[in-house]
């Protein structure tokens, strides 16, 4: 009896759900609360006690096991929590903290490490992130040091990174002091003195020595122009040149003079750069900025990002006027934006532990997780710290940095945000729902977006729309603010560039103007 009359009511589509109001439907839930309903709904509902029963110990069993799941990714959402914090003090020491400023002894070392010969780096284990640490704590020359080492180098002869500094630009006068949030209360009124995101000006200490050039692949005109700004540095500058090997192999195609031109031969290579270059050209459009910026996978350098695209949001630079603008920021003060990046990890369902194999990777636009090839809607289960946001139905999510709120994240409707704002945009693709608004979220929580063990299908996450990672059921993906923000130079400054960007780019808000020749109120 009790199938047949599972049975008769299946395919009933007006079954209520309790859970799809919050949108939330848990992995265990859906088979079980279905099941009850149906039976509960059945004609022969008061005739059958077995039957209420047994729906009765069903409701228990999948509250029982919601339950647990919720446990589970509440825990591990907090587990994301203490790890970021934990990086972030950790962070904030070795900026502040001169006990912690460097495993090194003396400027011998110091000498050592800051030359190009990787023997003397110290072994690298395999995780990047494992290496950048090491880089860190023990070569003491990522960005936060440069910060605080302002000693003259004229008379060493190993290549050193320039020393800058950086002010807050504050009501077009600049100041050396770093403000802070002050919030004061004083007789109960509650008042905030300096907000924290202000104009930034860098000025150098010392002169940068060292340039690397990112250059747009497959491209004449870039290549011609590389070339021109490679000779020019050297010559007029007498600056250092790193391009990628691909861009050496070209240089050296075209003519022997570019020998001097330095590149690398392998990741290892590639994780300490920042310790020996000052500035960072790009020549290409928005992705070539992407593309700078995931090379770094910790501090760094001041991007100045020259447009040879079509759309150049992030690239205020022509590269017609690349002499005056190089004069002018080698010399500095340079106006800079420090656009905030995305610290993403994958979570397997099959790791033991939170953050375990896979290395976390940084985004400056954003992180999309969506349906990939499945026809099927995909089904994201979002936690934001310990709170539960919603469910997801639809293609996908997008969360994005400011930086990348006018890249993929406007597409799917969400706003579009000014750079030097610190938060979070939470953006649905195509949600299935009239009532899903994107948000934007403060840059302090962590993210959770759970891929449920009932998902039709997996979910696949995108970096800055590249490197595809499937999500299994069960998998998640934690994302927070990085500690590592990508400096850009700004042509004029931050808003006036950002403004300019949705002008030119976009054409946002083009609209003839209304004649005078018309109606008018009397
Ligand atoms: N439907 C969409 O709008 C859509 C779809 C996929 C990817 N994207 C974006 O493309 C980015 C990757 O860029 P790419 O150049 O490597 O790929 P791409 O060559 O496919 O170019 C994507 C376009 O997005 C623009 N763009 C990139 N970052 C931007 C930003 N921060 N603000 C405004 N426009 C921006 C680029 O200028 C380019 O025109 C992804 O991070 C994603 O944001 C957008
Ligand atoms: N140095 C690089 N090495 C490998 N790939 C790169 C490099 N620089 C850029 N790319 C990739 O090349 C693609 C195109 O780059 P980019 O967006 O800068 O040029 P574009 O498409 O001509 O510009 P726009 O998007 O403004 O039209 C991007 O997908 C980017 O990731």
């Amino acid at each position: 009896m009790a199938p047949n009359k599972l049975n008769s009511s299946s395919g009933n589509s007006s079954v209520p759900c309790s859970q799809s109001e919050n949108g939330f439907i848990s992995s265990f839930s859906l088979f079980p609360e279905k099941a009850v309903q149906e039976l509960l709904q059945s004609p022969a509902q008061g005739s059958d006690d077995h039957l209420i029963e047994f729906s009765e110990a069903l409701r228990t069993v999948a509250k029982a096991l919601r339950r647990v799941a919720e446990g589970k990714a509440s825990a591990q959402a907090e587990a994301a929590e203490w790890k970021r914090k934990f990086e972030l003090e950790r962070a904030r020491n070795l900026q502040f903290d001169p006990t912690e400023k460097s495993s090194l002894e003396n400027q011998a070392d110091l000498d050592d490490v800051r030359t190009n010969n990787p023997a003397n780096h110290p072994p690298l284990s395999k995780k990047a992130n494992e290496r950048f640490e090491r880089c860190c704590s023990s070569n003491g020359i990522c960005s936060h040091e440069v910060l605080r080492d302002g000693k003259s180098d004229s008379d060493s002869k190993m290549v050193r990174k320039a020393s800058f500094k950086l002010s807050w630009h504050c009501k077009g006068e600049q100041s050396d002091q770093h403000k802070h949030d002050v919030v004061s209360f004083e007789k109960g009124n509650i008042t905030t003195a300096e907000r924290s995101s202000k104009q930034i000006s860098l000025k150098w200490e010392s002169r940068p020595q060292t340039v690397l050039i990112l250059t747009k692949p497959n491209s004449a005109s870039v290549q011609i122009l590389c070339a021109e700004m490679i000779r020019w540095l050297r010559q007029q500058k007498k600056l250092n040149v790193y391009v990628e090997p691909r861009v050496r192999v070209d240089l050296l195609t075209e003519s022997s003079y570019f020998n001097f031109v330095e590149t690398w031969k392998d990741d290892e290579e590639v994780m300490v750069l920042h310790t020996k270059v000052d500035l960072v050209i790009t020549l290409g459009g928005d992705g070539t900025v992407l593309w700078a910026a995931s090379m770094f996978k910790g501090p760094v350098p001041p991007i100045v990002p020259f447009s040879l695209g079509s759309l150049g949001f992030m690239t205020p630079f022509y590269s017609e006027h690349y002499k005056e603008y190089l004069d002018s920021i080698l010399k500095g003060p340079i106006s800079i934006a420090l656009r905030h990046r995305l610290q993403c990890h994958v979570i397997r369902d099959a790791a033991k532990n939170e953050y375990e194999a896979e290395e976390p990777i940084l985004v400056l636009n954003e992180v999309t997780i969506d349906r990939g090839i499945s026809s099927f809607l995909t089904n994201l289960e979002c936690y934001c710290d310990n709170s539960f946001v919603t469910c997801v139905q639809g293609d996908g999510l997008i969360l994005s940095t400011t930086s990348g709120s006018t890249a993929y994240s406007l597409a799917a409707g969400g706003s579009m945000v000014h750079p030097q704002v610190p938060g979070i945009l939470f953006t649905p693709i195509c949600p299935h729902s009239l009532s899903f608004r994107p948000l934007i979220l403060p840059e302090h929580v962590t993210l959770r977006v759970q891929v449920p063990f009932n998902s039709r299908s997996p979910a696949w996450a995108s970096f800055d729309g590249k490197d595809r990672k499937q999500l299994a059921p069960g998998d998640a993906l934690v994302c927070s603010m990085a500690p590592w923000p990508v400096p850009t130079a700004c042509l004029v400054d931050s808003t006036n560039d950002f403004l300019r960007s949705i002008h030119e780019g976009l054409h946002w808000n083009l609209r003839k103007t209304q004649s005078f020749d018309g109606p008018r109120e009397s």
